[in-house]
């Protein structure tokens, strides 16, 4: 549905997206994550045809956006960070402005700006102007605006930031409605988010896209943790042997007081977990040894957002060290 690639975009000599590449299919949920400035927004205003790559290629579709950027646009809908709204234009006018500016008329503007506002609840404060409202109801107008003209792909640049909990939850479950329809991409800086609603996360690193993960992939991890009496060395011969382990990383060389050593197991097969687990087991307690645990390694997101982050700060001190030399 979205094609995306060697994506780059400078500003000034400046590389804040470096090319990036992936593709997203029809009805999926995709999560853009990253640290301040890793290059979310960047992105998404390239997918919205608002900001001209310097390279790459982004096609929705089939259609290159710089092939025919109008034809495209109007196939999508994009909820900026911050909303172009016109504080003292009604909610009503607003929607029609932007219904027109869509290429909407007659019945069509009509029935679609009528959709719109159905979807994002917002059928009771038409009439107030815009600057009267708070923030979660700006945001779904900013929403109601997005949603205009049924678009295939939604890209929704953080659009919980700043509401309540609760207005949080009713845009958690307007951008799951939302989804039955079109194809979402939504950045966003907290990590229950994207767990809560995405399929896929991508998460940038500096510019660069460093992971790109489904999360039923992930929350399957293809690692087991054990805790046993066994020493590194005999861990070495007799576990590696074992059919389906990929590797054997040693955790703490010497033995721990209450937990005795520890490894972590990588497995070749993903499913193959009970199998192996019942191998190891029989193994260790065959050579003699204890077995304290034996269970697999959840790897959450919010741990591997973590891991990318942690490399994203040695690599700044990397580079600060090599440009002071
Ligand atoms: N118009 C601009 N001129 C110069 N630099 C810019 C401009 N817009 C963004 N940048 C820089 O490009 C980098 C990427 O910015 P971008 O806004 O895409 O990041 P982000 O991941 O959306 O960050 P945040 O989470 O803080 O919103 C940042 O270093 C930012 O300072």
């Amino acid at each position: 549905m979205l094609e995306v690639s060697d994506l780059t975009r400078l500003y000034g000599d400046f590389v804040a997206v470096d090319r990036v590449g992936f593709s997203i299919g029809q009805g999926e949920i995709v999560g853009l994550l990253g640290h301040n400035g890793a290059g979310k927004t960047t992105i998404m205003k390239m997918l919205s045809g608002y900001l001209e790559p310097n390279q790459g290629r982004i096609s929705i579709d089939g259609i290159d956006l710089t092939d025919d950027a109008k034809q495209v646009q109007r196939t999508l809908g994009y909820l900026p960070e911050s909303l172009p709204i016109y504080p003292e234009m009604s909610v009503a006018d607003y929607l029609d402005y932007a219904a027109e500016l869509k290429g909407l008329t007659g019945d069509h503007k009509y029935l679609e700006i009528k959709r719109a506002i159905g979807a994002t609840a917002i059928a009771d404060r038409l009439l107030s102007p815009i600057s009267t409202l708070s923030r979660g109801y700006k945001q779904r107008v900013g929403v109601a605006q997005a949603i205009l003209g049924q678009p295939r792909l939604l890209i929704l640049d953080e659009p919980t930031n700043g509401l309540d909990p609760t207005q949080t939850e009713q845009m958690r479950r307007l951008i799951r409605d939302l989804a039955q329809d079109a194809t979402v991409i939504l950045s966003t800086h907290i990590m229950q988010e994207v767990e809560a609603l995405c399929d896929r996360a991508l998460i940038l690193r500096n510019g660069r896209l460093a992971v790109d993960a489904r999360l039923d992939e992930l929350r399957h991890s293809n690692h087991l943790l054990i805790a046993t009496t066994l020493a590194p060395q005999s861990a070495e011969q007799r576990l590696r042997a074992l059919n389906g382990i990929e590797n054997l990383e040693v955790l703490s060389h010497a033995a721990e007081p209450e937990g005795g050593y520890r490894y972590r197991l990588t497995l070749s097969e993903r499913d193959a977990c009970n199998t192996i687990s019942a191998a190891l087991a029989k193994s260790i307690i065959e050579a003699g040894a204890e077995l304290y645990q034996l269970h697999p390694e959840q790897r959450d997101l919010e741990t591997l957002f973590r891991e990318v982050s942690n490399a994203t700060v040695e690599t700044k001190a990397k580079e600060e060290l090599s440009d002071a030399a």
